[in-house]
């Protein structure tokens, strides 16, 4: 583990933000290229310290230490390291997020109100041994002028290291004041974060509950959690069952280890009988476990689910799958038992679907297609900090957008507020305006 004075890290990162902030989206588009050009290049070393992490993995996996979800999401491959540089130039390519102008208001005759979206300032981060995820956050940090600190999980520290040093230095040569990203690699520099209330203007944890918990516990700090993902697929008594087959099978099977597959089915009783056989089978040529209640059970021969199931994120092969007798009692089981990260329903009935997606409390709900889809490259931000489970300020995948916040810019020309107050108090005109905040504009006209 590397010594470092996470005190003044932090205050680099402090002084590094407001640098940041300054610098034009054409710089910050250019160091994310060089970036994504840089990881292109140094690729084998890349591999070279995913392996020394994955080899790790595997023998503690072996000893039963590791879970086989933890490997996977740990296991760099020449093609993930290029969807990792996609990502980059995704983030890169996204339009400023900066400097927008979200509303403009007239307050009165050339008195202008402007919200106006800003950087967050300094983002602390934790995460889990997932090397992508390092490269992701640095870039949508950058692209958004926010500062960021990155601890990742321990069991990628190899690939971690590299990835970090590439992206520092390619930043460096891109003309990225030096500090806008600080690496750390101890949890006693995470309990140091979490006391730094001055320096620091957000924490995003991402992780178990447990730990996302700890977190907000322990700090005055705002959080930004995203923790685990119990999603659920309903298959409603008037579904597409071959549609169905095909989400339930893609939300469990094309990636079980991530936070957004599937972990539990639930069926509506008249479905039941046709539609359990077909994705049992699907399920078995792909060695899914599955384990149902006592009236799925009766219908296909699998494991027993306990309620432990029910509130269990396997990260896995493994699936529970229970039979309901309407649609209430499945948004009942999802309220209960999920954690309002992704909740899918399959009908070809809109008012159901309807019905769904506004009596769950999820960050994300879908109709007819696969929990898998929440992402924030999928959803076309470029990438994503994590899939947020916190309500405020951001919720689902976390792109750009939810590392801004704003400023409201007044722009007048010698207005007093007395002049509105009082017998004769002057109206306010309070009308919105579709103009971009630009500080010339009233000495223009
Ligand atoms: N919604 C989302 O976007 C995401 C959700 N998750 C969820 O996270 C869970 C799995 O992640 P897992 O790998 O087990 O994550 P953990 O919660 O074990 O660890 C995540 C990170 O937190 C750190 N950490 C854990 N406990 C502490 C502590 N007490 N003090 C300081 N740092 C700590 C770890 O560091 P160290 O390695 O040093 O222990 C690691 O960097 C799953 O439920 C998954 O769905 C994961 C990622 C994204
Ligand atoms: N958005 C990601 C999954 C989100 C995520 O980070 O999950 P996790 O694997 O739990 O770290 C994806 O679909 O690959």
């Amino acid at each position: 583990m590397t010594e470092i004075d996470i005190e003044q890290n932090v205050d680099e990162a402090q002084s590094a933000a407001l640098e940041l902030a300054k610098l034009s989206d054409e710089e910050r588009t250019e160091a994310l290229h060089e970036i994504a050009d840089a990881i292109e290049a140094r690729t084998d070393e890349v591999l070279e310290a995913n392996e020394k992490d994955v080899t790790e993995g595997e023998r503690l996996l072996e000893d039963g230490e590791y879970t086989q979800a933890l490997v996977d999401r740990l296991k760099l491959s020449e093609s993930k390291i290029e969807s990792i540089t996609e990502m980059v130039r995704s983030v890169a390519d996204q339009e400023d997020p900066l400097g927008k102008t979200l509303s403009a208001r007239e307050l009165d005759e050339n008195l202008e109100l402007y919200k106006v979206a800003v950087p967050i300032g300094v983002i602390g981060t934790v995460f889990e041994s997932r090397p992508d995820a390092l490269v992701q956050i640095a870039a949508l940090g950058l692209k958004s002028g926010n500062a960021v600190i990155l601890k990742g999980g321990s069991e990628a520290l190899h690939s971690n290291r590299i990835l970090f040093e590439i992206i520092e230095d390619a930043a460096a040569d891109a003309g990225v004041p030096d500090g806008w990203a600080q690496h750390i690699e101890a949890r006693e520099d995470v309990d140091a974060l979490l006391e730094m209330g001055e320096s620091i203007d957000l924490l995003m944890p991402r992780g178990s509950s447990e730990f996302v918990g700890y977190i907000q516990d322990n700090t005055s700090i705002p959080v930004l959690g995203h923790t685990e993902g119990i999603c659920h697929v309903y298959v409603d008594d008037e579904a597409d069952l071959s549609m169905a087959e095909d989400i339930a099978y893609d939300a469990k099977v094309q990636y079980p280890a991530v936070c957004n597959a599937v972990e539990t089915l639930l069926v509506h009783e008249s479905v039941a009988d046709e539609f359990l056989p077909a994705i049992a089978d699907r399920y078995n040529s792909a060695d899914v476990e599955m384990r149902g209640d006592e009236a799925t059970r009766e219908i296909v021969d699998v494991e027993a689910a306990t309620e432990t199931d029910w509130d269990t994120e396997y990260g896995d092969l493994i699936v529970s799958i229970r039979i309901v007798d309407s649609l209430e009692t499945a948004v009942d089981h999802i309220t209960t038992h999920g954690s309002k990260h992704t909740d899918s329903i399959v009908t070809e009935n809109a008012d159901r679907a309807s019905t769904f997606m506004r009596s769950l409390d999820s960050a994300s709900v879908f109709h007819n297609a696969s929990t898998r889809f929440a992402d924030g490259y999928r959803f076309g931000l470029g990438a994503e900090v994590g899939i947020s489970t916190g309500k405020i300020h951001a919720r689902g995948p976390v792109g750009l957008e939810g590392l801004t916040t704003y400023k409201y810019h007044l722009e007048g020309d010698g207005q007093l507020v007395a002049t509105y107050a009082g017998e004769d108090a002057k109206p306010y005109t309070h009308e919105e305006f579709d103009e971009e905040w630009n500080p010339g504009r009233l000495s223009d006209e």
